[in-house]
């Protein structure tokens, strides 16, 4: 069974792409480690999949709407005057509506609090956290939303040792539940260590599979090279389905960007720089 299936996908900003090519199928109960350089579109990947970012061409069907979705801690502000409490709250808005009373429901959020080790702070202003607290408190949103995939960005970015291995364990927890996490990260240490699954990204898919298999110096090496390769000016492009069956995507052989005439000869490296590179 699927959890997300991407189809033909291209996801953009104002016609230009930030991620194509993308087929293939996240298992249900899978959890996968999206990688990849700086700007290799894992986030819009991510957005896309909660429909904050245009599909361009293709599709994306996922196999529930409950989707929770943490995006990366920058892109959250944490100047609105609410309490940690009511931070928790919001994730019980989709079963309750925004307006229900929180007395009903405190235990289920002083549980919610307990468990990402916030006991206490229930009434502390969100703006008084620390960096950590502050990812405490929306793992505790995450935990109320209780939905059967989950999309983390970057999660960890900024969160010392001990908070990561308490959320980390959150997240294994999750897995065993049998729900979906799908979660970019730059550490690979953490990716081999916690995540069984692997998508390597640079704006198109470079390899998707376990992550002993996919995770390998060569992949990484190509990834970085097809990343600092692309054209940020480069225009929607041709449809060319590649099917991931396997553990690598293979390069597209012809690929051209329909109306894209100003750089041509200079942009399509990200086809053809790394052939072979992987194998
Ligand atoms: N709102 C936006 N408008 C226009 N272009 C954008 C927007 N957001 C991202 N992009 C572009 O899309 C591309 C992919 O960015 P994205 O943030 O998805 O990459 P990323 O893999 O998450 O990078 P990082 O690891 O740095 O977070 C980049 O070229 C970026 O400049």
């Amino acid at each position: 069974m699927s959890a997300i299936r991407f189809r033909g996908l291209t996801l953009g900003y104002d016609r230009h792409p930030a991620v194509h090519h993308l087929d293939g199928t996240v298992a249900s109960g899978d959890l996968l480690a999206l990688v990849g350089p700086n700007g290799a579109g894992k986030s819009t990947l991510l957005k896309g999949i909660v429909g904050e970012v245009g599909v361009l061409d293709g599709a994306i069907e996922t196999g529930t709407k409950a989707i929770a979705y943490l995006p990366q801690a920058a892109e959250i502000d944490r100047s609105f005057p609410v309490s940690v409490l009511d931070l928790a709250a919001m994730g019980l808005w989709r079963p309750f509506g925004a307006w229900a009373s929180l007395a009903r429901h405190r235990p289920k959020l002083l549980d919610a609090l307990a468990a990402v080790g916030l006991t206490g702070f229930e009434d502390r202003p969100i703006g008084t956290l620390s960096g950590g607290q502050f990812q405490r408190a929306l793992f505790a949103r995450l935990i109320l939303q209780d939905a059967r995939l989950i999309l983390l960005d970057e999660p960890f970015t900024g969160i010392d040792e001990r908070t990561t291995a308490d959320l980390i364990a959150l997240i294994r927890g999750w897995h065993r539940e049998g729900r979906t996490v799908v979660a970019a990260l730059h550490d690979l240490h953490q990716v081999r260590a916690h995540f069984p699954s692997t998508l390597v990204l640079a704006r198109r898919p470079i390899a998707w599979g376990p992550t002993a298999d996919v995770l390998t110096p060569p992949v990484l090496a190509r990834a970085l090279a097809l990343s600092e390769a692309w054209d940020e000016a480069a225009a929607i492009c041709r449809h060319e389905s590649q099917h991931l069956g396997r553990h690598e995507a293979e390069p597209a052989a012809a690929h051209d960007h329909h109306g894209h005439d100003q750089h041509q000869g200079h942009a399509h490296a990200h086809g053809r720089a790394g052939h072979g590179a992987a194998r």
